[in-house]
């Protein structure tokens, strides 16, 4: 494992730290510094800077729910003013700057909530106007705060300003210290990417080679020193984005040492476990076995009405059906490991299997690391993270550094086509978790229907990419219809599709009426069962995203 720390990324290009102070925006720092082709990475601002193994060419600090007078209100390592690189506080992250070197903060009678315009300030002091360079004397921007700087800190100057704060951007006078109260890495602040351009490339220097394609090379060279010349890697493998994405660098990697293992558990899409076998094996050439444990599921899920029990039963169920495979696949790697060694064909043998690989991507790394802690379980998100417990496979996680838009466009610079890597997220329940009532072979079958006519449907009119997630949903009521002159007594498919950046909130996607008539009518026309179709036109909040 020592060896795969010395190849860390952030040791491979130059780096952005970020420290979160529990900002509702924080993750947007980063994707902003992403977009720059910077690399960044995003700690606890409990993060003390002597532990830190990496030096980062700069570092942000992020806003706060809290306030830097309150009592337990979260403190910034003195040590990062200490680094000799720059610092740029957002929000909470100027007021904390300024309250460690002296200045003042207070609530203020009036706050700023949303579009703001700031009055740059030009100080004369070419260090000091650096953040603002090329930026017009007004700029618009985007506000979220109560408290305000009420005192500068000497050694610091203004070089913002709005109507109602005097404080609204700093620099300090000869280090590269930065702060501005407003949230320059929302949309809402157009030139935020030109402000963030400004600090990490212009004050940081840091050079813009994140992307995709050194992002591979680098990788595979990792996988390869990690995994070393002989072990195995096993990879859970949903047919999803993210696993499909991952599965194709563990190839690449290692070829044949690796090993996908799909579990096929009845709640799939229609055709989607030969849909990922074309995919992956014939087209990508990695190794496949798909399982096919429908039975097992559907027999375990008969009669199960209750949303999480039926997420704890596909859980617990996969881990089942994955364990045995595993050993299954071990069994048959001993044998011919000693096979090998036995005929003399030292060279050719293959060591065991050593590692599990898991798609997890940064968003998911961020959740578990935040400063905010563990958040209200809202539902129980399935994963493959409940086979680690017992198993004495290492952990193996080549997109844990990738947001999902990144992931995308690894997998098409690795030659998957576009249409699987943009891909809407299915979930690890699948199909269970949008039938609502008790999930029978029957019920996944209409479903299976409908939604495919619903998504054919989508990328007919070519709305597919503009929509962040679409699916159909069968509900557990009956209503009369009536159908060639016959009254028909059947059920009810609701459909759903949003528009999200961060799947943690989402509005309905506003489809045309003509649309809407399209789908419904050929839904109740080609699906035996079904009579009214619904439309689902609820956000998250309220709404979740599945309604299970
Ligand atoms: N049917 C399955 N067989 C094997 N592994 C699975 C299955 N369903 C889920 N997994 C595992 O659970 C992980 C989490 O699923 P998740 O839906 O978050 O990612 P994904 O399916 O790879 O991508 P996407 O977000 O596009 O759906 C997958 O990466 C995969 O490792
Ligand atoms: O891998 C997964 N396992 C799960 O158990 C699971 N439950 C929900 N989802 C997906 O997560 C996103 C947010 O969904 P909700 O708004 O319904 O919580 C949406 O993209 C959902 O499809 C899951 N993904
Ligand atoms: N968005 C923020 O960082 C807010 C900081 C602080 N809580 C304020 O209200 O001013
Ligand atoms: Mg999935």
């Amino acid at each position: 494992m020592g060896v795969a720390s010395a190849e860390a990324i952030h040791s491979q290009y130059d780096s952005i730290l970020i420290l979160d102070f529990g900002s509702q925006y924080s993750h947007l720092i980063a994707r902003r510094c992403r977009e720059l082709n910077v690399y960044c990475e995003m700690l606890p601002c409990t993060q003390k800077i002597a532990e830190l193994d990496w030096k980062p060419k700069g570092v942000i600090l992020s806003g706060s729910p809290f306030s830097v007078y309150d009592d337990g209100a979260p403190r910034v390592d003195k040590a990062v003013f200490d680094l000799g690189v720059p610092v740029l506080g957002i929000c909470y992250g100027l007021q904390e700057i300024a309250w460690t070197f002296g200045g003042k903060v207070d609530p203020h009678d009036r706050r700023e909530y949303g579009k703001a315009m700031i009055d740059v300030v030009k100080t004369g002091n070419a260090h000091a106007d650096r953040l603002f360079d090329g930026e017009a004397e007004q700029v618009q921007v985007w506000m979220s705060h109560g408290d305000q700087l009420s005192k500068c800190p000497e050694d610091f100057e203004v070089i913002a300003r709005t109507s109602t704060a005097p404080f609204a951007a700093l620099a300090h006078k000869s280090k590269p210290i930065f702060g501005i109260q407003f949230h320059a890495e929302v949309t809402h602040s157009p030139r935020g990417k030109e402000l963030f351009g400004n600090f990490v490339t212009k004050i940081c220097g840091c050079k813009q080679d994140w992307n995709m394609e050194t992002f591979i090379d680098k990788e595979i060279a990792r996988i390869r020193e990690l995994v070393g010349p002989k072990a195995r890697v096993i990879g859970a493998i949903s047919g999803g984005v993210d696993s499909s994405v991952a599965a194709k660098l563990m190839h690449e990697a290692l070829g044949d040492r690796f090993h996908a293992v799909m579990v096929d558990n009845g709640v799939l899409r229609g055709g989607e476990a030969k849909q990922v076998y074309e995919m992956l094996s014939k087209g990508l050439g990695v190794n496949l076995t798909v399982v096919d444990a429908s039975d097992l599921f559907l027999g375990r899920l008969e009669n199960v009405d209750d949303p999480e029990k039926k997420r704890k039963i596909i859980g617990n169920t996969f881990i089942n059906v994955f364990d045995e495979e595993v050993t299954k696949l071990e069994a048959q790697a001993e044998k011919e490991e000693a096979e090998a060694l036995k005929a003399g064909r030292q060279h050719e043998a293959k060591g065991k299997y050593e590692y599990l690989m898991q798609g997890t991507l940064y968003p998911d790394v961020i959740e578990s690391i935040s400063f905010k802690g563990p958040s209200a379980t809202i539902k129980t998100h399935h994963n493959v993270g409940g086979l680690l417990e017992n198993m004495k496979l290492k952990l193996i996680e080549p997109l844990r550094e990738l947001f999902k838009d990144e992931v995308r466009e690894l997998g098409k610079v690795m030659g998957i086509p576009a249409h699987l890597v943009g891909r809407h997220p299915f979930p690890g329940p699948g199909l269970a978790v949008r039938i609502l009532g008790p999930v029978t072979r029957a019920q996944v079958e209409i479903l299976q229907q409908a939604d495919a006519i619903y998504i054919e449907e989508i990328r007919k009119a070519g709305i597919y990419n503009e929509i962040s997630q679409a699916f159909a949903v069968l509900l557990p009521v009956r209503a009369v219809g009536v159908q060639g002159d016959k009254r028909t007594y059947d059920q009810v498919v609701a459909l759903r599709a949003v528009q999200t950046t961060d799947f943690m909130t989402a509005t309905w996607y506003p489809f045309t009426y003509d649309f809407l008539s399209t789908v419904s009518n050929r839904i109740t026309n080609e699906v035996q069962g079904v009579n009214r179709v619904v439309y689902d036109i609820s956000s998250k909040p309220p709404g979740t995203i599945e309604w299970l």
